[in-house]
């Protein structure tokens, strides 16, 4: 079986590299943005290095730069794809495979944030015939110190699901699925597979951790635990929760259908499950901080935004979030505006 992987990024390359040493038997791609990155990638023995506290392994992985041909000259059939690019590259880096898609490609999309494979569908599937698309949320923390050395930073899980074509309804069985199963069965990737009700519920856990976190360190520009020295935030916090709450029950009918939904989606256990996510990761440069320290856009807009864009639909007002999307831009937009004011002082 052959599973390809776009966006060869930290996520991206730790997932390949897992599966493939657990699967001799797979056939895994990376799929690289530009022949410039498969070019280097090739002079570096074609080898993706994973850096744990225990040591290094190797793993030599195929790679290509573009949608795959067959010998006659038209798009080769991709059954297996996984996407870990960044949530607001995903469209760009799919569009040029879409001939190599159909119904019965199975889909991942690895990536942090909520809505994209209703986004993805409307765009690219608006008259049916979508993929089987699944979605995977990772506790995993990779980043890449060098092209193709990945650090494996803390060793978490991923929990996949398969994204039902209507969000209203809840998949009760949960199908066997080639990929998932390849993924599940990779020890390294500690994977569990759910039904999408389960799924969401750790879904919307680990978006409201991303939206009350990632936003405020990218703001105040201090590592996560940093934010637990002030007192002042409790109250702004509890308005990103509420209102993210507000938002999930309106727009996911299928939680009445879980039992633990009530539960989970209380504001104070919400509260505690985000201060807990800056306790454990206190020593953390939240990915959004990193985007912004790097000048590169951030997922503000799948994650924050997403709640500000759902909410409007239900009639829902999200100031709180609205303010901190616009906050996080005005920081990117101010940052790169001095990097080339510093720049042309230089030239
Ligand atoms: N890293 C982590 O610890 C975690 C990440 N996540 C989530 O996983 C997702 C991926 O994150 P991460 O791996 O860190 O991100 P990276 O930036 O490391 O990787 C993204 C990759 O996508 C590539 N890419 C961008 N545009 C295209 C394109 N048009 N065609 C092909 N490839 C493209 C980038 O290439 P290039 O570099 O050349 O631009 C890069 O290699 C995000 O949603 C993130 O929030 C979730 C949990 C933990
Ligand atoms: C949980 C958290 C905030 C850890 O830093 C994260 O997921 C991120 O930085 O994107």
């Amino acid at each position: 079986m052959k599973v390809y992987v776009l966006g060869a990024g930290s996520m991206g390359s730790l997932v390949a590299h897992y599966m493939s040493l657990a699967h001799p038997e797979l056939s895994m791609v990376l799929l690289m943005k530009t022949q410039a990155r498969l070019d280097n990638f090739v002079r570096h023995n074609s080898e993706i290095s994973v850096v744990k506290k225990d040591g290094i392994v190797r793993a030599q992985l195929a790679a290509g730069g573009m949608p795959p041909m067959r010998k006659d000259g038209n798009p080769a059939h991709i059954e297996n794809l996984i996407v870990a690019t960044k949530t607001h590259a995903t469209e760009t880096a799919l569009e040029p495979y879409l001939k190599n898609i159909s119904s019965s490609t199975n889909l991942l999309l690895l990536q942090n944030g909520m809505g994209m494979p209703e986004y993805l569908t409307r765009k690219f599937w608006p008259s049916g015939n979508r993929p089987q698309i699944f979605q995977a949320i990772s506790t995993h923390g990779a980043y890449k110190s060098s092209q193709n050395v990945v650090q494996h930073t803390v060793n978490g899980s991923l929990v996949i699901a398969e994204q039902p074509e209507i969000t209203q309804h809840t998949t009760t069985t949960i199908p066997l699925n080639p990929l998932v199963d390849a993924i599940v069965s990779t020890p390294e990737l500690n994977a569990s597979h759910v039904n999408y009700s389960d799924f969401l519920l750790a879904q919307i856990d680990k978006l409201i951790a991303n939206a009350c976190i990632n936003p405020l360190l990218a703001i105040y520009d201090c590592f996560n635990g940093d934010l637990l020295l002030s007192t002042h935030l409790l109250p702004i916090l509890k308005q990103i929760v509420n209102e993210a709450r507000a938002v999930f029950l309106a727009e996911y009918k299928v939680l009445n259908e879980n039992p633990q939904a009530a539960a989970s989606l209380d504001t104070e256990r919400m509260l505690a499950h985000v201060v807990r996510m800056f306790e454990l990761t206190a020593a953390n440069s939240s990915s959004m901080r990193e985007d912004i320290r790097n000048l590169n856009t951030t997922e503000i807009d799948w994650i924050n935004g997403f709640l500000v864009r759902v909410g409007k639909q239900h009639g829902i007002n999200t100031p709180a979030n609205l303010m901190l999307v616009n906050m996080v831009k005005s920081k990117l937009a101010i940052e790169r505006g001095l990097d080339q004011r510093a720049a042309s002082l230089v030239a």
